[in-house]
């Protein structure tokens, strides 16, 4: 059988719901209203090589995210929780990458490509890791 050459990709997806508004849009949008929503995140992770049984990186080892979210992001409100940042879901996508880059990353076999938010069924943002 031929060997092919490629990357192998994985994804996690987390939820959790929360508040937020939008400083600095035109007068009247309606995402300048404080509003929520019941957020999507999604980290791709990818490898060239596998590690173990068969893993890009054990599903379990992205659990530190989960723990972050629940206590950070879930039920608040995202201008209070992330002061730093205008809570956009393109700001949200390149926060959550960085935070994984710096906490969850070091040790893990795989590395992260891309954080993926979606605040709605239609609408989605992702920030890819430039290397
Ligand atoms: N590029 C971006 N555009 C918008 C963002 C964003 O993060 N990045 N965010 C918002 C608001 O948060 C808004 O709540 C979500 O926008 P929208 O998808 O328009 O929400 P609707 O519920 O109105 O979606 P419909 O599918 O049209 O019902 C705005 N824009
Ligand atoms: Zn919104």
């Amino acid at each position: 059988m031929t060997a092919l050459t490629g990357e192998h990709r994985i994804g996690k997806r987390f939820r959790f719901e929360a508040a937020h508004y939008l400083p600095g849009l035109p007068d009247g949008h309606q995402c300048a209203r404080l509003h929520g929503h019941s957020y999507e995140v999604e980290f791709v992770l990818t490898a060239d090589r596998l590690s173990g049984p068969g893993f890009v990186t054990d599903f379990g080892d992205l659990a530190p995210v989960k723990m972050m979210i629940d206590s950070a992001l879930d039920h608040r409100v995202l201008n209070e929780a992330l002061p730093e940042l205008v809570p956009t879901s393109e700001n949200l996508a390149a926060y959550l990458a960085g935070w994984f880059v710096e906490h969850v990353e070091p040790g893990l076999p795989g590395r992260l490509t891309a954080v993926r938010v979606s605040e709605t069924a239609s609408s989605w943002a992702q920030f890819e890791v430039a290397r």
